[in-house]
């Protein structure tokens, strides 16, 4: 028996079972935004899959492509250059070490706070061009996130409309840009052809909802709700992809559910470059299930959860490795419904 050895570039990233080229899931919801019933698609999407992909965003090409030329321009910048706006601790340039807990993918990025609607002076953005693009990238974003959250209220029945949405745009809510670079691994792919790398291992995303977009390299795949087999997901650069965190989950009592995502680095030739906006709310914002989703018309329906703040959370969240189940501590013990 021949053992193959892991490049030692490798030695702490675990590997994954290459997709098939071109298998995607053909299910993906995708919302038009601008449609008639768009809040029932977008409710029904986040209750199937906890993720779908908008199009018709009215976002110009322009702000996409601008802040995607400056990040393959700092990632094809010397290391040493890269490494002085490191370590991702907790923003900045980070390589291969995701998070401050062993987790290792084959990746680079740069993670940027966000002050209110623009990259936090706290944040080391590499240069103004780049800042101005990430500006107003993030400004798209939130429109976005806005959207889809008064959205979600309104396809749940929650009033006002801004309940869920000003915990993400308003003042003091903890908003995040990242942008991912997933270089191709060729030495690995042809030494084990049927393996590749994980990019970003499986996870669910802490915040309310988080927006990706990506360049048309392929990658991201995403938990089914129903049984939990991963699909690979067809990249659409024209598209914003939205994925449920697990804050959202909570405060729609478990309706809506936060779905686990990773990254597999199988093509050998093309990097895969995202961005992803991160929208979480004011660390003093109390998360649990919105009341009128637990009113009398729901039939006295109580909170699967223990109460907690996001800045509570987001702490756990941070001592936590990636693939945790974070929300498992804070689930509650329901006494057993009584027979009729
Ligand atoms: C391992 C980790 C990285 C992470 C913080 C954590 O301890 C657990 C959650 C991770 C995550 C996933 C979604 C986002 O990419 C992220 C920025 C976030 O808010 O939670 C990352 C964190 C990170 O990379 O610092
Ligand atoms: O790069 C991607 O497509 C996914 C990244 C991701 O899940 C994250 O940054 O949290
Ligand atoms: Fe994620």
């Amino acid at each position: 028996m021949v053992v193959l050895a892991k490049p030692p570039a490798l030695e702490q990233i675990s590997l994954l079972r290459s997709p098939e080229p071109g298998d995607y899931f053909a299910g993906i919801p995708a919302v038009d935004l601008a449609a008639p019933g768009a809040a029932r698609a977008v409710v029904q999407a986040c209750e199937r899959f906890g993720f779908f992909k908008v199009v018709n965003h009215g976002v110009a090409a322009g702000v996409v492509d601008r802040l995607e030329a400056e990040a393959v321009r700092f990632f094809a910048s010397p290391q040493a250059e890269k490494d002085a706006y490191g370590t991702a601790s907790p923003f900045g340039y980070g390589n291969k070490r995701i998070g401050r807990n062993g987790d290792m993918g084959w990746l680079e990025y740069l993670l940027l706070a966000i002050d209110h609607a623009s990259i936090s002076k706290a944040s080391p953005a590499p240069s103004s061009s780049l800042r101005d693009a990430a500006n107003d990238y993030v400004g798209a974003m939130r429109r976005i996130a806005r959207t889809v959250l008064e959205m979600v209220a309104e396809g749940l029945g929650v009033s006002p409309r801004g309940t869920l949405a000003d915990m993400v745009v308003g003042e003091a809510s903890d908003q995040l840009l990242r942008l991912n670079h997933y270089p191709p691994c060729p030495l690995l792919q042809s030494l084990m052809p049927n393996c590749s790398p994980t990019g970003f291992g499986e996870h669910t995303d802490p915040q309310l909802v988080s927006i990706l977009r990506s360049n048309s390299t392929a990658g991201l795949q995403v938990a089914l709700h129903n049984g939990g087999h991963w699909v690979s997901v067809p990249p659409d650069p024209s598209a914003f992809f939205v994925i449920v965190g697990d804050s959202l989950q909570v405060l729609t009592n478990g309706r809506l559910r936060s779905v686990r995502h990773r990254v597999v680095v199988a093509n050998r030739l093309k990097s895969r470059l995202s961005m992803v906006y991160f929208g979480g709310p004011p660390a003093a914002q109390r998360i649990a299930p919105l009341r009128q989703l637990l009113g009398r018309d729901r039939d006295g329906e109580q909170s699967m959860y223990e109460e907690f703040t996001w800045g509570e959370y987001k702490k756990a969240a941070y001592r936590s490795r990636l693939g945790d189940n974070r929300l498992a501590p804070f689930h509650r013990q329901l006494p057993p419904a009584a027979s009729p």
